[in-house]
């Protein structure tokens, strides 16, 4: 599998407006990427830079995974701080690792001043991360999503047995100096019923082990594919159908807006007397004032939580309190294993640390490597973004060029794409290609630096509307695409010669020999390497031109690369388009300028 490069090299840490993009960029990916060869997504990094990147890890993290970040980084290990001390520390981060114990805010991201460009969460849930401020502002988010789940459902497991059994009730007691063993008899496991409420990762880990207990399992999880529910031997249900058919209900959901609070007063009315419930997900997903309600009514006959909605929880917390209530300190992730060794799961897959997993990630994105587990930019497979690489690098030319041919004032807000390809309409994933005309279109004219995180975002805060079309061309689908189309609409240009039929700016490319060109200005056909700046010039069709704007260039010491002419009929009008390495100086280009018969030019930095 090839990977796919889509660094932003910086040339002053302080400026943000002097990102570029190098592309593209084929490097081996590591033998650990392994275990998501599919989803992987491009990222930006402040990879290019002399000078090491530098890494904040906020909490507590295994050797490991410190290790592997150190080979390449300054790592700089502050745990405990105040949210205000993370706030200042941050501006001198390029990359933050976390676990659950801290809040990436939007204050964070603020306070980072563009430089913080990966967050890296050390574990599953990203509740902590305010994703839609890391969006914002281009900072991808990646975590951790397989390393800790044996652990977590072991944990769940011994929470189910612990409570089941009065252990750590017992435990305090016999160490008190007690020995009350009728008052500590518990329920049996085996033949009830255990409803796990999210069938994912942790949560069919943990059905698997109590089927190994002899208990029935059910699962809530509408996004939960029934033939691996079927393969272990668990029935998925519905809600009611769940809640009201539990001895024992052990969470493994996302704390998401729909699942907070997803155990209310409602719901306890609604389930067995003397039920037991599990917590191993996270607090919110529970209303804790109802939740004692329902101890106390003795609906719930036990609770066994490892999380809270506050951590840590209040001294004087009810529910914390509370002597039918067994806790840990959010200990699910807790195992040497899961943080920074190796150990396997059910015999067939090496499962590395969360360290370990966590530090690849984050030192992969910053090297501009692929991020298999990005979770707030969209994933494209790997072998799409190689086929496409060329194609992406085409796309952010033609954005540059076009809005460098809007005249001043006129304000662009209506872009079409037109994909030509002879595949099949469904057979092209177009949002790199769209994020890369963003980046295009944007970059030259603002400050913002645009990636694939955060080019729609940033498209739409603009207010560009971008639409795309596909035309499907005969012929072999071979390679994906044929020409990228890009049209200005209800602007004018500096440029008359770039506005085609329809009124609109209008620039076309394709890839020829792995590199891109620019095949169309307006309703002019041209060809010419998009590499260095270039010239555009309108003129009448006459011979000598050429010559004479060859040697004016000539005379300013700039080299001339490649030049095409399109005409629209001999002895008409042409453009002539010139590609130059060096910028010429306002006195060439004044003197290309005056020659008579060129009736407008315009010079263009890609
Ligand atoms: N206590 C601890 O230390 C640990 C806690 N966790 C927590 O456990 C939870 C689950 O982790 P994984 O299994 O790795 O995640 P996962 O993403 O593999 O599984 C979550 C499942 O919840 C389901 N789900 C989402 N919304 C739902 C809804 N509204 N109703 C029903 N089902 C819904 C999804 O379809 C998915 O199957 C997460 O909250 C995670 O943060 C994970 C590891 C350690
Ligand atoms: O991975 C998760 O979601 C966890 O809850 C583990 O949290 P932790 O990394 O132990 O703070």
């Amino acid at each position: 599998m090839a990977a796919f490069s889509f660094t932003l090299a910086k040339s002053s840490p302080s400026s943000v407006s002097s990102w570029t993009l190098s592309l593209p960029s084929f490097l081996p990916t590591t033998t650990r990427r392994r275990r998501h060869p599919k989803s992987v997504v491009v990222v930006s990094a402040a990879a290019a830079m002399n000078t090491k990147p530098t890494i904040l890890v906020a909490e507590k993290l295994g050797e490991a995974g410190l290790q592997l970040l150190n080979n390449f980084a300054n790592v700089d290990c502050s745990y405990n701080m105040t949210p205000e001390e993370l706030c200042t520390k941050i501006s001198l981060c390029d990359a933050l690792i976390v676990r659950s114990g801290t809040k990436v805010t939007r204050q964070v991201f603020e306070s980072s001043g563009g430089r913080l460009k990966v967050v890296g969460r050390a574990g599953v849930g990203i509740d902590n991360v305010d994703l839609s401020a890391a969006t914002e502002h281009g900072c991808l988010v990646v975590n951790a999503p397989t390393a800790n789940t044996i652990a977590a459902a072991e944990h769940g497991i011994a929470l189910l047995t612990a409570m089941a059994r009065n252990i750590a009730q017992a435990n305090a007691s016999v160490k008190a100096g007690k020995w009350q063993r009728s008052k500590y008899v518990g329920v049996s496991l085996v033949g009830k019923t255990l409803l796990v409420m999210g069938f994912g990762k942790v949560g069919s880990e943990v059905a698997r082990r109590a089927r190994g207990l002899g208990m029935q399992v059910i699962a809530y999880d509408p996004y939960a594919p029934a033939d691996r529910a079927r393969a272990i031997g668990v029935e998925l249900v519905t809600f009611d159908e769940a809640i009201s058919a539990a001895d024992f209900i052990s969470l493994h959901l996302p704390l998401t807006p729909t699942t907070s609070k997803i155990l209310n007063d409602e719901c306890f009315s609604k389930m067995k007397k003397g039920v037991q419930i599990v917590n191993v997900a996270r607090g919110g997903v529970i209303d804790e004032e109802a939740l004692v309600r329902a101890l106390n009514s003795g609906i719930v006959a036990q609770v066994a939580l490892d999380v809270f909605t506050e951590e840590p929880p209040p001294e004087d917390s009810m529910l914390v309190l509370h002597e039918n209530v067994i806790v840990t300190p959010h200990l699910g992730a807790s195992t040497i294993e899961a943080q920074s060794s190796h150990c396997t799961i059910m015999g067939d897959c090496n499962q590395e640390g969360v360290a370990i997993e966590i530090a690849e990630a984050v030192a992969g994105a910053l090297k501009g490597e692929l991020a298999a587990t990005a979770v707030n930019a969209p994933m494209v497979p790997a072998e799409v973004l190689s086929e496409l690489a060329p194609f992406a690098g085409l796309a952010e030319k033609l954005g540059r060029l076009a809005v460098q041919l809007v005249a001043g004032g006129s304000g662009v807000q209506s872009v079409k794409i037109t994909y030509a390809s002879a595949r099949g309409p469904d057979d092209l994933d177009t949002r790199l290609l769209r994020a890369m005309i963003t980046k295009g279109l944007i970059e030259p004219i603002s400050s913002v630096f645009v990636n694939l995180v955060n080019a729609d975002f940033t498209a739409k805060q603009k207010g560009l509307k971008i639409t795309e079309e596909r035309v499907v061309l005969d012929g072999s689908p071979g390679k994906p695409l044929e020409f990228i189309q890009l049209q200005i609409a209800n602007v004018e240009s500096k440029f008359a010669g770039a506005i085609s039929e329809s009124a609109e700016i209008k620039v076309q490319g394709m890839v020829k020999e792995g590199l891109p060109h620019l095949t169309m200005v307006g309703s002019f056909g041209v060809d010419v390497s998009l590499e260095g700046s270039l010239i555009l010039c309108k003129q009448v069709d006459q011979p000598g031109i050429i010559g004479k704007v060859g040697s004016i260039l000539g005379q300013g010491n700039v080299n001339v690369n490649f030049m095409s002419v399109g005409r629209t009929a001999p002895q008409k009008q042409a453009v002539m388009t010139i590609g130059v390495y060096e910028e010429p100086d306002t006195e060439t280009l004044q003197k290309i300028g005056e020659i008579v018969a060129i009736e407008e030019f315009v010079f263009l930095k890609l």
